[in-house]
């Protein structure tokens, strides 16, 4: 279980809130609500206060490269350093099954300059998964997909999912929650609000 208690940074909190593993929770709220900032701030981006825990670890017990590989940040913008795609994994990566699953199973040897936004995205959710996370926040995972594009990309978090990883993500299409069966919160200033029938 991935557990958030009373996380608080100067723009955000206090948020407090639990994903088991193998469930899938989803993050609504109007921009500028601080959604993203509470994904960044999970993974010790940004200066917070707060009590995150892993199972039974917490992370103030670990270290941060190994924080954010068991508890990966896939951002809205995803970040890459090299001109080539492969230079961006590990060589022993197991990346075939995932390259497949998001239809780009020749992108290692393109360059990073070519890929559109939708294959940046759809490759960066891959960088994040070939470490195997135990815990996936997402930051607007589809936003940037076509329907066939976002459906793949759906598959594979319920694919996750079914490997017992715990999914956290933000979107703002109202009805991503409903199809992958996943629980939604509210953000509204910093804060979570309730959702009728819902409970915190
Ligand atoms: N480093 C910063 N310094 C000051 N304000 C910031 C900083 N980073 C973010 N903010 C502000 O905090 C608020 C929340 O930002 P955040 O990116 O979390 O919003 P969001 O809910 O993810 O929005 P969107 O749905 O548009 O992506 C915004 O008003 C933003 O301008």
């Amino acid at each position: 279980m991935l557990a958030i208690e009373d996380l608080r940074t100067p723009l955000i909190g206090p948020v407090s809130l639990a994903v088991e593993r193998g469930q899938i929770s989803a993050l609504l709220g109007p921009s500028g609500s601080g959604k993203s900032l509470i994904l960044r701030a999970i993974v010790d981006l940004d200066p917070n206060e707060g009590t995150v825990t892993l199972d039974v670890q917490e992370r103030a017990s670990m270290p941060a490269p190994e924080w954010r590989r068991r508890v990966a940040l896939v951002p809205a913008e995803s970040g890459w350093w090299a001109d080539r795609v492969c230079d961006h994994f590990d060589a022993e990566s197991e990346l075939a099954g995932l390259l497949e699953a998001v239809e780009l199973p020749e992108a290692l040897d393109w360059y990073v300059a070519r890929l559109s936004s939708g294959e940046r995205h759809r490759l960066a959710i891959v960088r994040a998964l070939a470490n195997r996370p135990d815990a996936l926040l997402l930051d607007e995972p589809t936003a940037t997909l076509d329907e066939h594009a976002t459906g793949l990309v759906e598959a594979l978090i319920r694919d996750q999912c079914e490997r017992g990883v715990a999914v956290l993500l933000v979107t703002h299409d109202e009805a991503q929650p409903a199809r992958l069966s996943a629980g939604r919160h509210r953000v509204e200033r910093g804060r979570l609000v309730s959702l009728p029938g819902v409970a915190l």
